[in-house]
């Protein structure tokens, strides 16, 4: 099957070099021309595990190859995926302008009977919306318009397209429906269920997805507020209630909160949908507010930690991405965290194993590290915002030596509590149980003297 996409980002990519594994000729088109200019030079814009691999071998056969010119992408496609991205506007809603030009820049170029198969996520409505744009520039033209939307993980996105949960399509004609079967047989054959429903069902399955994930999310950070107030241990009870079958285990991680080019701004066009048909989405609505409040909350505790003058104050930060594995910080909390830092008037030292180039223009006033010991040495305290393995595998004694003071915060909970039992720290982390106890009396210890409940101060050993 000849197959164009337009758009080389994290979706586009992954899906171009996928279908292509899937035995596909495809075609990537960006009009970014430093992007295909990488591309063609055989580097990978984007740090995504497996995918520069995929792609060589792919390019190397022939069956993958980028261009900027949307005509010759296209000619000849029996199908044009639309992967461009649908960033949100200011009220929450999604900016279509994007997926709107795609399809009216290729309306003139597909041949007939080509499916137009839309992979951005978009608000319901959209395909149906495409359909009247390629119609009003193309006439006559006979083409299908399908939606297909797309669920892989930014990190695991080669793997999570391959094995995939499910494939949903949406097609309200039986011509997109065969193709699209067709394109996706290799899954199909490997047993992965395959959901063909109308476009609206499709599009709206998307956002319900990404939407009940967010609040999984929200739902634990909120268990684990509580937690720390009384007593609990969030990773516990995220342990017992995943144990039923019908919560699942999945997504229970607390943390800074969810961030990223997805739960944010789908969870904003969710709601503002919602707002537009007079189907207020007050989960949702309530969701974000506590999400966007979080990072802000989680810096101004470190300041209470610490106390004093902000000003005097060196601050490391571990982690810049909005999750391990990936150079994205789009909406990534760490860069808020770090932001209010600065603005108080601390001194930040940050590091991240593959996000530092793309964070850099975000966190201006913020020193870079290259290493992450460099950004911990000296430092009156440390803060863990991306679970990157290089963090959780870091010798924490070997951290607290290197710093000058005794704060850790960890806000990915990624260290083992026991492992710093022994160490002259005080040590902050999500949802844990107060545990202000010295292991040599057993008694209250006063190695938290604000007396903030939520923290677990250690005293040392002996
Ligand atoms: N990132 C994810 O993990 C993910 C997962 C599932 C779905 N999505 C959705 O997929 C869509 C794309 O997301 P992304 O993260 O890949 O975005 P991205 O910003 O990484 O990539 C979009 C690309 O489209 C290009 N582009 C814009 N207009 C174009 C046009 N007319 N023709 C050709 N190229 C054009 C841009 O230059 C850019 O390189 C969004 O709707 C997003 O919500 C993203
Ligand atoms: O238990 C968890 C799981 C995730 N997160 C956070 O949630 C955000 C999103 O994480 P994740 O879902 O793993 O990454 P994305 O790449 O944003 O993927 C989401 O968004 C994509 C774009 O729509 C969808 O395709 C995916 O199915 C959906 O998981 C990140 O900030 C994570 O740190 C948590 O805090 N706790």
């Amino acid at each position: 099957m000849k197959i164009a996409i337009l758009g080389a980002g994290y979706v586009g990519l992954t899906t171009g070099t996928c279908l292509a594994e899937l035995g596909h000729d495809v075609t990537c088109v960006d009009l970014d021309e430093a992007r295909i200019a990488k591309l063609n030079g055989g580097e990978v814009p984007i740090f995504e595990p497996g995918l520069e691999e995929m792609l060589r071998n792919h390019v190397g056969a022939a069956h993958l190859r980028f261009t900027t010119s949307i005509a010759s992408g296209v000619d000849g496609a029996d199908a044009v995926f639309i992967a461009v991205g649908t960033p949100s506007l200011p009220d929450g809603d999604i900016d279509l302008s994007f997926v709107e030009e795609a399809a009216r820049s290729i309306a003139r170029l597909v041949k007939p009977n080509c499916v137009i198969v839309v992979k951005s996520t978009v608000v319901v409505g959209t395909c149906k919306a495409l359909r009247e744009i390629i119609a009003e520039e193309r006439g006559a033209l006979d083409f299908s318009i399908a939606s297909n939307p797309e669920f892989l993980r930014e990190g695991s996105a080669v793997s999570d397209f391959l094995s995939p949960d499910r494939v949903v399509f949406g097609s309200d004609d039986p011509r997109a429906r065969a193709l699209l079967e067709k394109i996706y047989q290799p899954l199909a054959d490997k047993g992965t269920p395959i959901l063909c429903t109308t476009n609206a069902n499709a599009e709206l399955i998307k956002y319900s997805a990404n939407a009940f994930l967010a609040l999984k999310i929200g739902f634990i950070n909120d268990v684990a507020n509580l937690c720390e107030q009384v007593g609990g241990d969030v990773n516990a009870v995220a342990a017992g209630i995943g144990l039923d079958k019908r919560i699942g285990s999945s997504f229970l991680a607390a943390g800074p909160g969810y961030g990223g080019s997805c739960f944010p701004k789908d969870t904003r066009a969710f709601a503002a949908i919602g707002r537009k048909h007079g189907t207020p989405q007050s989960l949702i609505e309530n969701l974000i507010a506590s999400n966007d409040a979080r990072p802000q909350a989680l810096a101004d505790r470190v300041l209470r930690e610490l106390g004093g003058d902000p000003h005097a104050v060196t601050i490391a930060v571990l982690g810049l991405a909005f999750k391990a594995n990936t150079d994205d910080v789009r909406e990534s909390p760490s860069l808020a965290v770090i932001n209010r830092l600065l603005k108080a008037g601390c001194t930040v030292r940050a590091h991240d194993p593959k996000a530092m180039q793309a964070a850099a223009p975000h966190i201006s006033g913020a020193e870079l590290c290259d290493d992450a010991f460099a950004a911990v040495a000296g430092a009156d305290a440390v803060i863990v915002l991306t679970e990157w393995d290089e963090y959780r595998q870091m010798n924490v004694a070997d951290v607290v030596r290197a710093m000058r003071g005794r704060l850790l915060v960890d806000y990915r909970n990624l260290w083992n509590v026991a492992n710093i039992a022994d160490l002259d720290v005080h040590y902050v982390s999500i949802g844990r149980a107060p545990a202000p106890r010295s292991k040599a009396s057993g008694k209250v210890a006063k190695a938290n003297p604000r007396g903030d409940r939520s923290a677990v101060a250690v005293s040392p050993a002996g």
